[in-house]
């Protein structure tokens, strides 16, 4: 990184290509205990997601991460330096893009950058903004105030800035959220162009399609890293089984079609909640998908419910967002009571 200078990275750092480290970090506000015994490795341009429900965690442990926040136990290190003795280190050396546009809307874009370069004490202010502007395609519109852009826009810009003084690590706090699909297909493309320079990137989503583009997740609950590993090992591991329920009434003949095919959705979703062998029941458009850990069991109930149901069921590949949802009702079970 330019501009600094090269301070002591911690001595129990061992391998360089990890540029995440954290071993059971823990945090409490109060006596809510937001994050539990959290362990964590990113490697060197390794684009890693953060999924989780509302109020997991996520943000707390990004917040960990760069040092914002000082974890009440546990260890680790950021960039090879200590997350709770060097956090200094830390702050300077990573971007970090916060969950709502936290840049100045009454600013020009040019002046956003420029502000953003003063803070690092960039020597090459003026280069660097005008770099950052043509990698942006704004260098026309550097004088529109920040607050004209479109969400999408904004998103970019907000991404530059935090890429200004060079990080070797992003953390991004769900920096797609409300952005329109094909702006978040554009972010997406600049993070593996990231990834692909050796940026390594921690990224939290709600979004399964941005979940699996990373080379890497974790799904976070009640504070808790429930499982890690890439999108086919987050799936194989909860070894599930997953069948689609098609009705046999044609719904795109006329409306009465339509409703009748609803009506029958409904009732074969209460008519299989509770049974043998089903554990999930999801409405994906005008299919029902079902999914089960006893694949045997599951298969009995729903041909025995074909034998009185106008349905058809297809063995179908168990999806992430399957397995989320699963993973998610779980955890509310097992800790949801608990702070
Ligand atoms: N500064 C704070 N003081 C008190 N409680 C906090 C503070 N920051 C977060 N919390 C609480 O900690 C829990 C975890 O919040 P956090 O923002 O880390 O979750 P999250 O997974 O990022 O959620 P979301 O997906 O909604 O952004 C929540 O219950 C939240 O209310």
């Amino acid at each position: 990184m330019k501009g600094l200078n090269n301070d002591a990275r911690n001595d129990h750092h061992t391998d360089p290509d990890l540029v995440i480290d954290v071993d059971r970090i823990n945090k409490h506000f109060g006596h809510k205990h937001v994050v539990k015994d959290l362990s964590l490795q990113v490697r060197r341009g390794e684009i890693y997601g953060f999924l989780g429900p509302n109020g997991s965690g996520k943000t707390t442990t990004i917040r960990m991460m760069c040092g914002l926040l000082t974890p009440d136990s546990g260890h680790g290190t950021c960039l090879g330096f200590d997350i709770i003795k060097q956090s200094d280190q830390i702050k300077r050396r990573v971007g970090y893009m916060t969950q709502r546009f936290s840049y100045w809307e009454d600013l020009s874009i040019r002046e956003n950058l420029d502000f953003v370069a003063r803070i690092y004490a960039m020597p090459n202010r003026k280069e660097v903004v005008d770099q950052a502007l043509e990698k942006l395609g704004l260098t026309s519109r550097a004088k529109q105030l920040a607050g004209s852009l479109s969400g999408g826009w904004k998103q970019r810009l907000a991404l530059a800035a935090s890429m200004l003084h060079e990080p070797e690590l992003l953390l991004l706090d769900e920096p797609t959220a409300g952005v329109d699909p094909a702006a978040r297909r554009d972010f997406w493309e600049e993070l593996h162009r990231l990834a692909a320079r050796g940026i390594s990137v921690l990224v939290s989503t709600h979004y399964m399609d941005e979940a699996e583009r990373c080379h890497k997740l974790a799904y976070l609950a009640y504070g808790k890293l429930l499982v890690q590993g890439t999108a086919a090992e987050v799936v194989a591991g909860q070894a599930l089984a997953t069948w689609a329920l098609y009705s046999n009434i044609n719904g795109d003949q006329n409306s009465a079609h339509s409703a009748a095919n609803s009506n029958a959705l409904v009732a074969l979703s209460e008519h299989l909640h509770g049974q043998p062998g089903v554990d999930q029941l999801v409405a994906f458009g005008t299919s029902l998908h079902v999914c089960g850990k006893d694949a045997t069991q599951l298969e009995k109930t729903l041909r025995r419910a074909m034998q009185s149901y106008n349905f058809h069921m297809e063995a179908i590949p168990t999806s992430l967002e399957d397995v989320f949802i699963y993973m998610m009702n779980r955890s509310a079970d097992n800790f949801g009571e608990q702070t």
